[in-house]
């Protein structure tokens, strides 16, 4: 079924659904209705807004049927990675919401506590729900209040450590616990590894739940030698199971198990979830289901099922930006080069291949691209086994999701001194994706990793150069870190100061305004705030007459010893930074002064420590002050109190 094949639904049915109480009512026929008005919703709205359209379109019949079966809020819902509850929300009153979807003062694309008493977890980092899920239902046990948790966690979110630690834990209790496996065998790509291999098994033998309905077809109603149906059919069933499917993982674990079942057919899945609801603790319902269900561009889509599209032709499904040239595509094909080059280089990805750019180099050296699954740490400590034995591995992730390997690259690949390049997409503040995604803590966290060195390129040329130079380490990992979006303009130095040693890198002076030989304001513009950095030194410069200079360090962890030596020359020291500011660069620069007893005043700008709400990067840096107006502004404000008036 698609948009496009199904008579036009008028949306009137969805538009009768105020809360999921009103669902409860909904006959056999109207829920397949609602369900295609639902579709029709989500695709009319995300064409416009963009967001996460496959995950959610293969969700409809689950999410009605938790609805309908359990009863949100007092039963808690809980998604795994939470790009999949647009359902939910239509749900649960907010349907209005859907035209701001994921802009400032509009519905966040994950579950938000603030939206709605339905929502819990706002983390959108995978793997995190069937923990929270064991913590609440040991709560309400020990409570004695009967509720339900009820946790949707995807194949994909699956493949991710967590989950199998809290499946230990969980699998120890009698908790009211339902989990939801919605399996559609992607997480952006078909997901890896042996879990999807056991879930396909599973997958594949459909037929002793068939098998089921057949027996309690023909066995009709009637209580058999004074059992009831269902424990006599569950006896048919076992022996029909053991005889034709092999036993889940998860029974292995001594977790019940429905399914798998047909994510698709509502009633299978309302009855399924009953039956899960009736156990009255820990059961796992394995539903199949297909990513973009329901859309024929998004069922279609081979790259990801128009996961995460920006907005969209909605006949067509083809995406209305036309593509610029972004970091990550230059960091692709600067890989590849190198690739070509070093037969040691391989590469790692966590189920992000494509959005990382890892997939370039696995179309041109497939034996020698990792995907790891939504497992970071692994991809972490698996890099340094690929070191030990030889092989300089690049990492590449969003720099939000690195933050849970921290222990990793600290421990088993820094203290083993080992070269691994961990490359880090959507660096700094994202924007549509919130708080959970923007990638501010990198800096801070990995700053104080020892022997650990970290990059932060300006542009595309020295994001080439800094790749190169990050892969050529061999005595200890590198971070080389960039911004979501289009690549910035090359912004060529003047000329490096130092560098020469190899160990520093040197500094780049980006812009000199003014002569002399004491200086007034020495600004520090890390990455792509480079440029922000040159706007604010030429307003400086041309409105107060400061003599200004611009660096961009080559490497912004450890300290360049450049830098301290430029600080020397100056009254003033401006750091700039894509990060917070805690800990981050301008608190490195700061305390690489102090040990120096380089007593230079230093004004560090950077993002708040602080839960920034989602918006577009460029609002979020405005709302942060983090503009060329208002850096400009503080600049003028802080050099005016260290330079000596002058006599004009
Ligand atoms: C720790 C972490 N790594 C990577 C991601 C990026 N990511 C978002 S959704 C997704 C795929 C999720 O697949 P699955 O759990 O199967 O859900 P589906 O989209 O198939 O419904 C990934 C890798 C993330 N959100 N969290
Ligand atoms: C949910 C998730 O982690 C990703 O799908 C995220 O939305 C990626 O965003 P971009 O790739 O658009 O930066
Ligand atoms: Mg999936």
């Amino acid at each position: 079924m698609s948009v496009e094949e199904d008579q036009v639904t008028d949306g009137r049915l969805l538009s009768s659904v105020t809360g999921p109480q009103d669902l409860k009512r909904l006959t056999t026929d109207e829920m397949s209705v609602l369900a295609a008005e639902i579709r029709d919703f989500l695709v009319a709205k995300v064409s416009r807004t963009g967001g996460h359209l496959g995950p959610n379109l293969g969700v409809v019949e689950l999410t009605l049927g938790m609805h309908r079966v359990f009863d949100s809020p007092r039963d808690r819902f809980l998604f795994d990675t939470g790009h999949q509850a647009y359902v939910h929300k239509i749900l649960t009153g907010r349907q209005d919401g859907f035209d701001l979807l994921r802009q400032r003062g509009g519905l966040s694309g994950y579950p938000s506590q603030q939206e709605s008493d339905h929502d819990l977890i706002e983390n959108s980092h995978a793997s995190t729900a069937l923990s929270y899920a064991d913590g609440m239902a040991k709560a309400y046990a020990l409570r004695g209040e009967d509720r339900h948790v009820v946790a949707m966690v995807g194949d994909g979110a699956l493949t991710g450590g967590m989950c199998w630690e809290a499946l230990n834990n969980i699998a120890a209790t009698e908790n009211k616990l339902v989990i939801i496996v919605n399996d559609n065998g992607r997480s952006y790509a078909p997901t890896i590894g042996g879990l999807s291999d056991h879930l396909a098994t599973l997958r594949l033998n459909p037929g002793y739940e068939k098998v089921l309905d057949l027996v309690k077809d023909s066995l009709g109603a009637t209580p058999v030698v004074g059992k009831p149906v269902y424990e006599v059919l569950h006896a048919v069933k076992r022996g029909i199971k053991d005889a034709v499917a092999p036993q889940s993982m998860f029974e292995d674990l001594g977790l019940k198990y429905v399914g798998p079942i047909d994510g698709h057919d509502q009633a299978a899945v309302e009855t399924a979830l009953r039956r899960a609801k009736g156990f009255n603790g820990p059961v796992i319902v394995h539903a199949v289901t297909k990513k973009g269900f329901g859309y024929r561009p998004a069922e279609e889509d081979e790259a990801d099922c128009l996961h995460g599209p920006g907005a969209f032709d909605a006949e067509t499904g083809k995406l209305l930006a036309a593509p610029s040239v972004k970091w990550t595509g230059v960091f692709a094909d600067e890989l590849v080069a190198i690739a070509d080059e070093r037969p040691d280089v391989v590469g790692i990805t966590a189920a992000m291949a494509e959005p990382t750019g890892i997939a370039k180099l696995a179309r041109k050296h497939p034996e020698r691209v990792y995907d790891v699954g939504i497992a970071e740490q692994h991809a972490a400590t698996s890099a340094a086994g690929l070191a030990l034995a030889g092989l300089h591995p690049v990492v590449a992730v969003y720099a939000t999701f690195l933050n849970r390997a921290f222990d990793q690259v600290l421990l088993d690949v820094a203290m083993h001194r080992l070269p691994v390049t961990f490359v880090l997409d959507r660096a700094g503040i994202t924007g549509p994706d919130g708080p959970s995604h923007y990638g501010v803590w990198d800096m801070s966290v990995f700053g104080v990793v020892p022997g650990l060195r970290i990059a932060a390129p300006r542009d595309a040329a020295t994001l080439r150069e800094e790749l190169r130079e990050a892969v050529a380490v061999e005595d200890g990992p590198t971070i080389l870190r960039f911004p979501t979006g289009s690549v910035a303009a090359d912004l060529p130095a003047l000329r490096r100061v130092g560098g020469a040693d190899g160990v520093s890198g040197g500094v780049d002076i980006l812009a000199e305004h003014g002569s002399g030989a004491e200086r007034d304001v020495l600004i520090v513009a890390v990455g792509a705030f480079a440029h922000l950095g040159v706007d604010v030194a030429a307003r400086v410069a041309a409105e107060q007459g400061y003599s200004v200079t611009v660096v961009d360090p080559r490497w912004v962890r450890p300290v360049p010893i450049e830098l301290v030596a430029l600080a020397r020359e100056h009254r003033l020291v401006v750091t700039l930074e894509d990060g917070v500011r805690n800990g981050g660069v301008g608190d490195a620069v700061a305390k690489a002064l102090r040990d120096a007893e380089v007593d230079v005043p230093l004004r560090d700008i950077g993002v708040p420590n602080d839960w920034h709400a989602h918006g577009t990067r460029a609002q979020i840096l405005a709302d942060l002050g983090i503009t060329a107006q208002d850096v400009a502004r503080d600049v003028a404000a802080w050099a005016s109190r260290v330079v000596p008036a002058r006599t004009h």
